[in-house]
């Protein structure tokens, strides 16, 4: 493997004959994220062990800070032998402490969907905008559901997207309504956000037709649960949080490791040898994304689990899949590169949400699957994978999506197949979204073909 020097352009992966080894997961960015702002919220100090160090808790980090919500973090120590970070977050009750600030929330769909419900509610003057993509992902059903109530959002830009100017409105309200088919972080925000607005009744968030990516919510409402805000859930129709209800610092909290980034070892072990394993998230996660590896149990890999790891090796070569990845989106994409090795054509359904991703992530699955020689159909929700016979050598363009540069490293795993065709990922920094250090750790499993 050729390491980056300054800004890489790209990174060459020679084929990989053999994966095996140990990885420790970075937090979890869905977690990190909502515990930082929960924390911010919250009465109390609140002490988080192993916050994800990346660009997406780096905005909210700079929001919360821009916002007058004080913290510290201390150096890294070592506990029986591994790295552990500890964040502090003094919380502001409910409040923030800065009532005008202009706040760039990069491309963190975590960090702009929930903060801005929560400065909508609580008040002030604020603009709040992204990179340019963020400017093309949809924030309208969040926006529709908050003005519907009283708040006083605007566009800045085009109608439906950030930026936007958050001002002072007026809440007097019981009942919400949020359309669920876009994105979950809608319905995510306004829960989060949900306490502020039931100090005197009761309040519901009906959920207007078909609810996307269910787990993500599970994980809101557990986190919530651990800040001291308990929700009466009706199905996935609608959500009552009761009166009189405030955050309340649990104390210490600790992030567990990311599921999404698991996927892509867990992949390696199941096309490559293996076993992989990953430390940090296990069956005891509340993260959807750990479900993962039923698909790739499908798909014949051995999979183990114990409570806070999960190990991949392969049974022989993968079978071909067709299912529904509607509760699994990001994880998903790592089963369309996962196709590539299967014995026919895998089917990947209910997909929509990748469109508004940080790409058009169906399209740029194809585009890039193509290059590998791999046929593709691409659909408005879905992507049918019929592998080549033999990978092509490729340059992969990754649209400045992490998740298309971690994916397609694993194109580098058919060493056996292959004899010295490499692939080139560009721009193999944008996987700082949510794990800078992934190629070092890829490399720590990979073990070159030698020719
Ligand atoms: O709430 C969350 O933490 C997330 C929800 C999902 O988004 P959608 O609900 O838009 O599918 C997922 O893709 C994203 O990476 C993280
Ligand atoms: C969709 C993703 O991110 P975001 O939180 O910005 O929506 C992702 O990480 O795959």
């Amino acid at each position: 493997m050729t390491e980056p020097t300054e800004h890489p352009p790209y990174i060459d992966l020679q084929p990989v004959m053999h994966v095996e080894g140990v990885v420790r997961l970075p937090g979890s960015k869905s977690i990190s994220n909502r515990i930082l702002l929960l924390a911010a919220l919250a009465e109390g100090e609140t002490k988080i062990v192993d916050l994800l160090d990346s660009d997406d808790t780096q905005v909210m980090l700079g929001a919360l800070r821009a916002l007058g919500v004080e913290g510290s973090e201390e150096p890294p120590s070592a506990v029986n032998g591994t790295a552990t970070t500890i964040h502090r977050v003094r919380g502001a009750n409910g409040s923030f402490p800065n009532k005008q600030a202009d706040l760039f929330m990069g491309n963190a769909g975590t960090a702009i969907r929930p903060l801005t419900a929560a400065l909508a509610v609580i008040g002030g003057d604020y603009q709040v905008s992204g990179v340019a993509r963020m400017h093309e992902r949809p924030i309208g059903d969040l926006v529709d559901a908050l003005n519907a109530v009283g708040a006083a959002i605007e566009y800045t830009g085009n109608p439906g997207y950030p930026p936007l100017h958050i001002r002072t409105g007026a809440f007097n309200t019981n009942r919400l309504s949020v359309r669920g088919n876009v994105s979950s972080q809608f319905l995510t925000a306004l829960l989060m956000v949900a306490p502020l607005m039931a100090h005197t009744h009761a309040v519901t968030i009906a959920v207007e037709g078909e609810l996307i990516s269910k787990p993500y919510i599970e994980i809101t409402l557990n986190l919530m649960r651990r800040f001291g805000v308990t929700v009466d859930q009706d199905e996935w129709q609608s959500f009552t949080i009761a009166s009189g209800q405030r955050y309340q610092s649990p104390g210490n909290i600790h992030v567990e490791g990311d599921a999404s980034s698991a996927s892509y070892f867990m992949a390696a072990g199941a096309i490559a040898g293996g076993p992989v394993r990953v430390e940090g998230v296990g069956r005891d996660s509340i993260q959807g994304d750990v479900r993962f590896v039923h698909a790739l149990e499908q798909m014949g890999a051995h999979i183990t689990m114990g409570d806070n790891w999960i190990e991949a090796k392969s049974k022989g070569p993968l079978k071909a899949i067709d299912a529904d990845f509607n509760h699994i989106p990001d994880a998903a994409m790592t089963i369309a590169i996962a196709a590539l090795y299967a014995d026919g054509t895998s089917t990947l359904r209910n997909i929509a949400s990748w469109r508004v991703k940080e790409t058009d992530r169906i399209a740029a699955m194809a585009t890039e699957l193509r290059k590998l020689g791999a046929e593709v159909e691409e659909g408005p929700d879905y992507l049918k994978v019929t592998p080549p016979k033999v990978l092509a050598a490729a340059t992969i363009d990754t649209y400045d999506d992490h998740r298309m540069a971690m994916c397609f490293s694993l194109a580098s795993l058919d060493g056996a197949a292959r004899s010295g065709t490499q692939v080139r990922i560009n721009d193999p920094k944008c996987v700082a979204k949510t794990f800078p250090d992934y190629f070092t750790a890829f490399a720590g499993i990979a073990h070159e073909a030698k020719y």
